[in-house]
């Protein structure tokens, strides 16, 4: 089949559960990127040999897909090596999400990893976490760069919402689109990443991980209550 790239910017959505997650599993995983395509996405990101098959198989958009995987003595887990690429590919994805942060020596087998893909006919999409490693994986000669890792390497911001600030450092900087990844919980903060920079949106768990989304909304109340019933005692102890 003829790989799909990104065309029209826009949003781009992460269909991914851990092995924990009561939505774990294909059959799942699908119904979240048919959903997701009905809502308007322009792709769908998703992680496995067995979810990347049967959402190629479900929705018409491009799939980006990763392998992650734990290697112990190891820090890179997205794609971390060739057999997890061919197993991307043989699944049938459009574009190959891969590590490439200066950690490692991920330049070295980067390069490998690149060069298998393209000749393989389809596209690789750099996981990156500073402006200098997104610099380099287009020298490197990725398709796209995308923000995942930034908050995932001990020398990237650690910060609760998207990295922002990545996005501007790298404005007009890139001649392959910039994809902005990780952390986006709403539609203005999608907003404001295209409006940095950006060409698309990737947004994983404020979709398609409902358990983290109730939590958000469990704790944004508890903290709430917490408040008005520490206000509540304060003005009854001053009435007393
Ligand atoms: C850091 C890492 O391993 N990111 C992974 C990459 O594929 C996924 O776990 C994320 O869900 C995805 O990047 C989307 O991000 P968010 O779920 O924050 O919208």
């Amino acid at each position: 089949m003829a790989i799909q790239p990104l065309t029209t910017q826009g949003l781009i959505v992460s269909c991914q559960a851990a092995p924990e997650d009561p939505l774990y599993g294909p059959e799942f995983m699908v119904r979240m990127a048919l959903a997701a395509e009905q809502g308007g996405a322009i792709g769908i990101r998703c992680n496995g040999r067995d979810d990347i098959e049967a959402i190629k198989r479900a929705v018409s958009l491009p799939v980006i897909g990763l392998i992650k995987r734990e290697i112990a003595g190891s820090d890179i887990y997205i794609t971390p090596e060739l057999e997890d690429v061919r197993a991307i590919l043989e699944a049938g994805a459009d574009i190959v999400a891969l590590d490439l942060t200066n950690r490692e020596d991920r330049y070295t087998k980067g390069k490998a990893l690149i060069d298998y893909v393209h000749k393989a006919g389809s596209r690789v999409m750099a996981d990156i976490s500073t402006a200098e490693e997104a610099l380099q994986a287009e020298r490197m000669g990725v398709d796209y760069v995308s923000t995942t890792l930034s908050g995932y390497t001990p020398y990237s911001p650690q910060q609760e919402g998207p990295d922002l600030e990545l996005i501007a450092s790298l404005r007009g900087k890139l001649s392959v689109p910039l994809v902005a990844e990780g952390r986006i919980w709403s539609a203005e903060e999608a907003v404001a990443a295209l409006a940095g920079g950006a060409d698309y949106v990737v947004v994983g768990t404020a979709i398609t991980r409902p358990q983290l989304v109730t939590q958000r909304f469990v704790n944004k109340i508890a903290d709430f209550l917490s408040q008005t019933q520490t206000q509540a005692r304060l003005i009854e102890n001053k009435g007393g």
